[in-house]
């Protein structure tokens, strides 16, 4: 349960909680009793499929919108009764830029560092330091309008550091980016952990999730579907399989009769046997393949991943347990 989180001693409060969140918009319910449990200093993604709630569920940790129930506390602070001190606590970046495209990077660092209230002297101290670390320093002095969207999150991350915020909500910070300026976005989230800053990332790619976050969250009809570490939740779905492909519709048609609990794709003449993966299950397959006479073209292993595991619990009507292409 959260704390009322005031700084006393014992346990440091957890980065975020929240328990029962709920919101409407007329009759959508987009959430449907939400809670969550970050701790301090680790990265969190929520994860969800399009109008899942992810940026619903930011705003309203964020203070920039209220819940319709619920009670959450951001850096140890009631979002409602002291949504001022939340403010002061986190950073907000990604699908509601800060960034004014009209005037230059260095403009827009040195903007926030006087919405912060710092000394022009440390202002600039603090916009130089931060430009450099960014690697902003040549496009300092342009337009922002001028900036690449990688450019413009990094300008954007690198405003919100201004107010040294202990969390920041970053909604979907890498869509839209190319691979090199995603992997660079992931660096820099690396590196504000290592600073002891508590991310809460939402994101629709689960790489992404899979490479950053300590533990994840599936929002699946306004619900979290599940939560735990990358492991735990691939350990969740049954996705693993061996896959058979053959080359000839005979071959393929009788071992399909033969392998009755194979789940067949008739059009790529392959078909799927659940399996752990382990040597031990790979070994009797074969060994039963030998003994059968029935010999693949190709077979491939299949671990779960975390496709697997989004798609199980994301599909419109969930029946995980079921392979989705099934013996017609
Ligand atoms: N101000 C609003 N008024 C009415 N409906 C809204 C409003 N804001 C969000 N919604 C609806 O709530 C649902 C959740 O939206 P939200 O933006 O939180 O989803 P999301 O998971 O962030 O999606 P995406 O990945 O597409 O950004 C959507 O169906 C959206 O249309």
């Amino acid at each position: 349960m959260p704390t009322s989180g005031k700084s006393g001693g014992g346990a440091p409060p957890a980065g975020v909680s929240a328990v029962g969140l709920r919101k409407s918009y007329g009759d959508k319910t987009v959430l449907d009793g939400v809670d969550l449990h970050i701790p301090a200093g680790s990265v969190f993604a929520l994860l969800g499929p399009n109008g899942a709630g992810k940026t619903t569920a930011v705003k309203i940790l964020s203070t920039l919108i209220t819940a319709d129930g619920g009670r959450a506390h951001v850096a140890g602070h009631d979002i409602t009764a002291e949504a001022q001190s939340v403010r002061a606590a986190i950073g907000v970046t990604g699908q509601f830029s800060a960034v004014d495209g009209l005037i230059t990077g260095e403009e827009n660092m040195l903007l926030m560092a006087d919405l912060h209230h710092l000394t022009k002297k440390e202002g600039r101290r603090i916009t130089a330091a931060l430009l450099e670390r960014f690697d902003l320093v040549e496009a300092a002095k342009k337009p922002a309008s001028t900036y690449s969207g990688g450019m413009k999150r990094r300008l954007d991350i690198a405003m919100t550091l201004i107010g040294s915020p202990r969390i920041i909500f970053l909604d979907e910070p890498t869509t839209g980016l190319d691979p090199r300026s995603r992997h660079n976005m992931w660096q820099i989230i690396r590196g504000l952990v290592a600073d002891g800053v508590t991310v809460f990332l939402t994101t629709q790619y689960l790489e992404e999730a899979d490479q950053l976050a300590d533990r994840i969250a599936v929002l699946n009809d306004g619900r979290i579907a599940a939560e735990g570490t990358a492991d735990e939740l691939k350990r969740l779905v049954p996705g693993g399989h061996v896959r058979l492909r053959f080359t000839d519709p005979t071959t393929y048609k009788n071992a399909a009769a033969a392998l009755r609990e194979a789940a067949r794709d008739d059009e790529a003449l392959a078909l799927q046997i659940p399996s752990d993966g382990s040597q031990r299950e790979l070994r009797s397959i074969l060994d039963w393949l030998d003994s059968t006479g029935i010999e693949a073209d190709e077979l491939t292993v299949h671990t779960p991943d975390l496709d697997d595991v989004f798609f199980a619990l994301t599909a419109p009507a969930t029946v995980p347990t079921q392979p989705k292409e099934n013996a017609r």
